[in-house]
C-alpha cells in the first residue's frame, strides 16, 4: 500500500484488481461508468456480483446524490461487464488521478472498451434538453490548468507519461453509436459534439457559458475527461455519451439549473441511454478486438 495519499503505485492498483478478481467470477472486457441519474443501467445487469466501494481496499467513496457507490459485475447483452454505479468528481475533493484511478483497475482486470456517460448542460443553441450527445472530443478545463489525471503516475506499465492522448473517442464506436441510435429510433435526438469539463460543483456564470460555447464546446459537464484521458493513455477504447439535462443559460434572465432538476431530467431519458449502451454492447464483436470505422 502506498504510504502517502499522493498517488497509488502499480502494485496498489494490482492489489485492488486482485481483490476484485478474487471476489467475482466475471472477467469483463467491457466497462461502463454511469453518470448522474444514469445508474439504472447497472440495475439491468443480469446475475450480478455487487461490490460496494467501501469494501474495496484503497477505493474512493461516492458522495454525490444519484451515485450509489458500487461496482456491479454481471451480464449485459450476453457479455460480461463491470459497471461503476457512481463516479468520482474533482469537486468532491478528489485529485484527478484519483477520479480516474478505477480506469487503471479496469485495465488490469482486462477491460478493453469503456462506455462513459454523464449528465451535461447544452451550450449549442441547436441542442434540446433530452438530446444525447456522442462525444467526439473534449476540453478539460481542470486538465489544462490546475490538475491532470496523468500526474503522479510515472510507472510506464500504465503508459508513457507524455503519450499522446489525441483521438480520445474511438471513431468506430462513434459510428456504431450513430447506427444503433438510428435503429432504435433515437436519430433526431442524437448529436455528436465536444464536451467541456469544468470543475464544479457550482454552475457557471452566463459569461463563462458564453465563453465555453465560443471555445467550440457543445455541452458542459463536471466529469468524464479524466477517466477518458486515462483510458486512452492505457490503451482502452472509449465511447462517451452526454445526456443534455439542461440548457446552460446564455442570458442573465434565464433560470439556472440545479442538481435535482438534472436528476429529474436524467430519469426521463435514462432508459434511452441504457438501451443505446446495451444494444451497442450486444453488437461489439465477441472477441472485442476492434470496431472498425467503415
Ligand atoms: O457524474 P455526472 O458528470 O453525470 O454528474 C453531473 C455533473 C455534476 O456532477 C452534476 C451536476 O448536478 O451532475
Ligand atoms: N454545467 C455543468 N455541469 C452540468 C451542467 C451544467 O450546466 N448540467 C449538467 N451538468
Amino acid at each position: 500500500m502506498a504510504e502517502s495519499e499522493e498517488t497509488l503505485t502499480y502494485e496498489d492498483i494490482q492489489h485492488i484488481s486482485d481483490f476484485l478478481l478474487k471476489t467475482t467470477k466475471y472477467r469483463p472486457k467491457v466497462a461502463v461508468i454511469c453518470g448522474s441519474g444514469l445508474g439504472g443501467l447497472a440495475d439491468v445487469v443480469q446475475e450480478q456480483d455487487v461490490i460496494d466501494y467501501r469494501d474495496i481496499p484503497n477505493f474512493p467513496q461516492s458522495t454525490v446524490q444519484g451515485h450509489r457507490g458500487r461496482l456491479v459485475f454481471g451480464h449485459l447483452a450476453e457479455k460480461s461487464v463491470i459497471c461503476m454505479q457512481g463516479r468520482f468528481h474533482q469537486y468532491e475533493g478528489y485529485p484527478l488521478w484519483k477520479v480516474a484511478m478505477p480506469v487503471r483497475v479496469f485495465k488490469m482486470i482486462g477491460v478493453e472498451t469503456l462506455f462513459v456517460t454523464n449528465a451535461a448542460g447544452g451550450l449549442n443553441r441547436n441542442y434540446n434538453i433530452g438530446d444525447i450527445m456522442i462525444v467526439k472530443d473534449h476540453i478539460s478545463m481542470p486538465g489544462m490548468t490546475t490538475d491532470n489525471p496523468l500526474k503522479g503516475f510515472y510507472d510506464e506499465r500504465f503508459g508513457k507519461p507524455s503519450s499522446p492522448v489525441t483521438e480520445l473517442y474511438d471513431r468506430g464506436l462513434r459510428e456504431l453509436a450513430r447506427r444503433v441510435a438510428g435503429d432504435l429510433g433515437l436519430g433526431e435526438a442524437v448529436r455528436e459534439g465536444v464536451l467541456v469539463q469544468v470543475g464544479g460543483p457550482s454552475f457557471d456564470t452566463v459569461s463563462v457559458f458564453n465563453m465555453l460555447r465560443r471555445l467550440g464546446a457543445d455541452c458542459v459537464g463536471m466529469s468524464s475527461a479524466p477517466e477518458v484521458t486515462v483510458a486512452r493513455h492505457c490503451g482502452i477504447r472509449v465511447l462517451g455519451l452526454s445526456l443534455v439535462t439542461d440548457m446552460a443559460p446564455m442570458e442573465s434572465d434565464l433560470p439556472p439549473t440545479n442538481h435535482q432538476e438534472i436528476l429529474q431530467t436524467a430519469k426521463t431519458r435514462a432508459v434511452d441511454v441504457q438501451n443505446l449502451v446495451c444494444e451497442m454492447i450486444s453488437q461489439l464483436p465477441n472477441n472485442n478486438d476492434s470496431v472498425q470505422p467503415s
